[in-house]
């Protein structure tokens, strides 16, 4: 008979949870910083919004060679990683759509992307992608923090979108590309692969995707502030 489990096994079942608990206040600071409250409440500076615009386009096409890092290690997985494989597919046939959608969206702005230099904050973030990128990282680490990467743009613009919001109507269209149905059940698909696989992840491992699921809320918060004009 098996016996009573402990509090670790307990806490292993759904990881993730366990640390949105434990890591609460810098996972609301990511996902419900004044640039998005600002955007909720409709008194949004535009500049910052534009500066957003440029500065995001330029991290989802780093961001895409991440997510193809990640299939590639799914597909190293010698398990069962086939279901994997295929919402990765998906996200990144999403992220095509989303480097599209920042094109038209800029000429709607008057953002010229071809202008855009890279800030600081940003190159960090993308370099931090490109440290996930080495063979050496575990996929199990990288599927957490792609997961984290997503679900914090899930999370601010659905937070835009709920009843009784002033979120001008120019800028709903940018909170449903994120903050619709679909891209909240893709993250939760996410979350699954990625409970899933931690359930049977060395300690060390779950260390490790832990400190990566902290440094992308780190990164995240500091690009919202660098939207603003604070970074
Ligand atoms: C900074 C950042 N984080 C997340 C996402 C969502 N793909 C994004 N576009 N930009």
């Amino acid at each position: 008979m098996e016996g009573k489990k402990t509090r670790e096994e307990v806490e292993k079942i759904n990881m993730i949870d366990t640390w949105l608990t434990k890591h609460r206040l810098i996972y609301v600071g990511a996902t419900r910083h004044p640039f998005i409250l600002s955007i909720r409440d409709g008194t949004v500076d535009l500049s910052s919004f534009k500066t957003w615009l440029g500065q995001d386009y330029i991290f989802v096409r780093a961001f895409v060679s991440f997510v193809a890092s990640v299939l590639i290690k799914a597909w190293k997985e010698s398990d069962d990683s086939a279901g994997d494989m295929e919402v990765l597919l998906g996200g990144m046939a999403a992220l095509n759509d989303e480097v599209q959608w920042f094109k038209k969206e800029a000429s709607k702005w008057g953002v010229q992307l071809s202008d855009i230099v890279p800030q600081k904050t940003n190159q960090e973030y993308c370099r931090f992608l490109e440290s996930l990128m080495n063979s050496e990282v575990k996929y199990n680490v990288a599927i957490t923090a792609f997961w984290a990467i997503e679900a914090v743009y899930q999370e601010s613009f659905a937070h835009c979108l709920e009843e009784g919001t002033n979120t001008p109507l120019d800028l709903q269209e940018t909170c449903q590309r994120w903050g619709n149905d679909g891209f909240g059940q893709y993250c939760h698909s996410l979350k699954q692969i990625v409970n899933r696989r931690l359930e049977k992840a060395s300690d060390d491992e779950i260390k490790q995707a832990e400190v990566a699921l902290l440094s992308v809320l780190e990164h995240e918060v500091d690009f919202w502030n660098m939207s603003c004009g604070g970074a």
